[in-house]
């Protein structure tokens, strides 16, 4: 991988790499921030997947994780939210489909599928990566994400049980198959058989049996995609008729922007930090 930003941040490093992706068969292009910690000792890792239209960039400038990430001794990994390049499928006239929109999943449906594989990019190419080449300690990892990769924290979670100690999300996409945002995208991905579709939807996998983790969801009531979009209650219910713990939080008059993102952002960090111990 080719380190191409090192900036300093609050005594700890925010870099940025580029590496060419086995999976997505393109360049990607990451965050990382490493806390003062990590210049003596292996730490461990939380991702942050992002939502839709964002690169690695949106949470970095403005979700204020790095001194909570810092105070903490832990790492920030922060993905892309899709495959990008010229040579990669794109809808241009959308901003919920293609580039920035990878949801997350392992696309099956051409012209999507030769690039879209980003639910094995981020569970598997990328923390090997990471881990290899980074002071971070092999296999003690969580995940947290905003929106569509408030979806991607839940499946990556529910279908990789033990392979993260906990798992967050502000405003995530609850219940993919049943909304504007994920049927665009799961039909264009994956094709019109929707039984298909439920193998990557955090309502339906607990549904299905998913094992319990620390969870933890923040939700605001002014979200101007709560209504349409997110369906937290299908997942709630879920786990509820399940017996799976969720801390599920509303949070009253927060929108659904990265300033709803940095007021809770502190919360979510001390929350995958009791979940990181090492020892
Ligand atoms: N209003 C947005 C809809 C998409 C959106 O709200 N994206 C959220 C994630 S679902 C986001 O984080 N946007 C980038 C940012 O706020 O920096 C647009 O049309 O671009």
């Amino acid at each position: 991988m080719r380190q191409i930003e090192h900036i300093k941040e609050s005594g700890g490093w925010l870099n940025r790499y580029t590496h060419d992706s086995a999976c997505c068969h393109c360049e990607m292009t990451f965050s990382v921030y490493l806390p003062p910690a990590a210049s003596t000792r292996k730490v461990p890792a939380l991702y942050f997947l992002s939502g839709l239209t964002c690169t690695d960039d949106n949470v970095r400038v403005k979700a204020g994780a790095q001194r909570y990430a810092a105070a903490l001794g832990i790492a920030l990994v922060m993905p892309d939210t899709s495959p990008r390049g010229e040579g990669v499928a794109d809808d241009p006239d959308r901003y919920d489909l293609g580039q920035g929109a990878g949801f997350y999943i392992n696309a099956t449906c051409e012209p999507w599928a030769s690039h879209y594989q980003m639910y094995d990019y981020v569970t598997r190419e990328l923390p090997a990566l990471v881990e290899a080449e980074l002071p971070l300690i092999p296999g003690l990892k969580s995940i947290t994400g905003h929106s569509m990769g408030g979806h991607g924290a839940l499946i990556c979670a529910f279908k990789n049980p033990g392979a993260y100690q906990s798992v967050s999300a502000f405003a995530p996409i609850c219940n993919p198959v049943n909304c504007g945002w994920g049927e665009g995208c799961l039909s264009a991905y994956l094709g019109d058989d929707r039984e298909a579709w439920n193998a990557w939807d955090a309502t339906a996998l607990v549904k299905a049996g998913a094992k319990p983790l620390p969870l933890l969801i923040d939700q605001g009531t002014g979200d101007e995609f709560l209504a349409e979009q997110l369906h937290p209650r299908a997942l709630v219910d879920a786990c509820l008729e399940r017996n799976i713990p969720i801390q599920f939080r509303m949070q009253e008059d927060y929108d659904h922007s990265y300033h709803f993102i940095a007021s809770f952002i502190g919360e979510h960090l001390a929350f995958h930090a009791r979940h990181l111990q090492s020892d």
